[in-house]
């Protein structure tokens, strides 16, 4: 009998475009192995000072509760106007979590990666001995995601980001664990810590955050920063200026 996978059970928010699959995980291309798998539920020390999501903050309905998607309409010197963007649906203080990034894993071997995509995340750096030279995954959002893939860069929009990509851990079903569960990692969206810079600050480019956020108000747009060479790599010129950082 043919299962469902779970990633792709959710119903959409409001304002969702119905040419793209909703997710509610990461779903996986061919070329990443079982192995690779299970290299994002190895426990190390780098994952060990991740920020630990539970499960029911990732459980996909719940992200209505702090992000919504919205048509941008005005002002009219929006950049993105027409397009959609990622909204605070609530007031959310500085490092809350607003919701994973998902889409598809791919490899980054030339074969495996969509050049193309305007929707694509660095996620997982392999390790080089284990398997032979290491390589990274991605997650490219463009034909299947979830809020996250709407949410904007802040140039022309905002003096800064408000809001940032961050490495995290979430529980995942383990049939292998007497607890049922296993923290594996994720990417997600975070509001600006307030203070100090941004550690885990990363990219659809490769953008950093400058931390000292305020945290995010009812209504107010999600703006991270893809960075500089998302723009110069798109050819487009919304980075080409100092205030876009790296
Ligand atoms: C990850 S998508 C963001 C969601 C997108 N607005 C949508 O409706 O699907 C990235 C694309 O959004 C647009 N975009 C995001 N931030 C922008 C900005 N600050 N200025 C101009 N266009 C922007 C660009 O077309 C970019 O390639």
């Amino acid at each position: 009998m043919a299962t469902t996978d779970p990633a792709t059970a959710g119903s959409p928010p409001e304002n969702w475009p119905e040419e793209v699959q909703y997710l509610t995980d990461l779903t996986y291309s061919p070329a990443v192995t079982p192995d690779m798998r299970n290299a994002l539920g190895r426990p190390s020390t780098t994952a060990e000072s991740l920020d630990k999501v539970t499960r029911t903050l990732v459980s996909a309905p719940n992200n209505g509760d702090r992000v919504g998607i919205r048509t941008i309409a005005s002002p009219a010197h929006h950049p993105a106007l027409g397009q959609r963007g990622l909204f605070a649906a609530a007031d959310m203080p500085p490092s809350s979590f607003l919701c994973l990034y998902v889409g598809r894993v791919h490899t980054d071997a030339r074969e495996d990666t969509d050049t193309r995509s305007h929707y694509d995340l660095s996620f997982h750096q392999l390790d080089k001995e284990e398997f032979g030279g290491g390589g990274g995954l991605s997650i490219d959002a463009t034909n299947c995601g979830n809020e996250s893939r709407m949410a904007n860069d802040f140039y022309g929009i905002a003096d800064k980001a408000n809001a940032e990509f961050r490495d995290c851990l979430v529980q995942v079903r383990s049939d292998r664990r007497r607890e049922g569960w296993k923290w594996e990692r994720r990417v997600g969206i975070f509001v600006c810590p307030a203070g100090l810079a941004a550690a885990g600050a990363r990219r659809l480019g490769a953008g950093k955050t400058d931390g000292g956020g305020a945290g995010l108000k009812a209504g107010e747009e999600v703006l991270v920063n893809y960075g500089r060479e998302y723009w110069d790599s798109r050819n487009m010129t919304v980075h080409k200026t100092s205030a876009s950082g790296t």
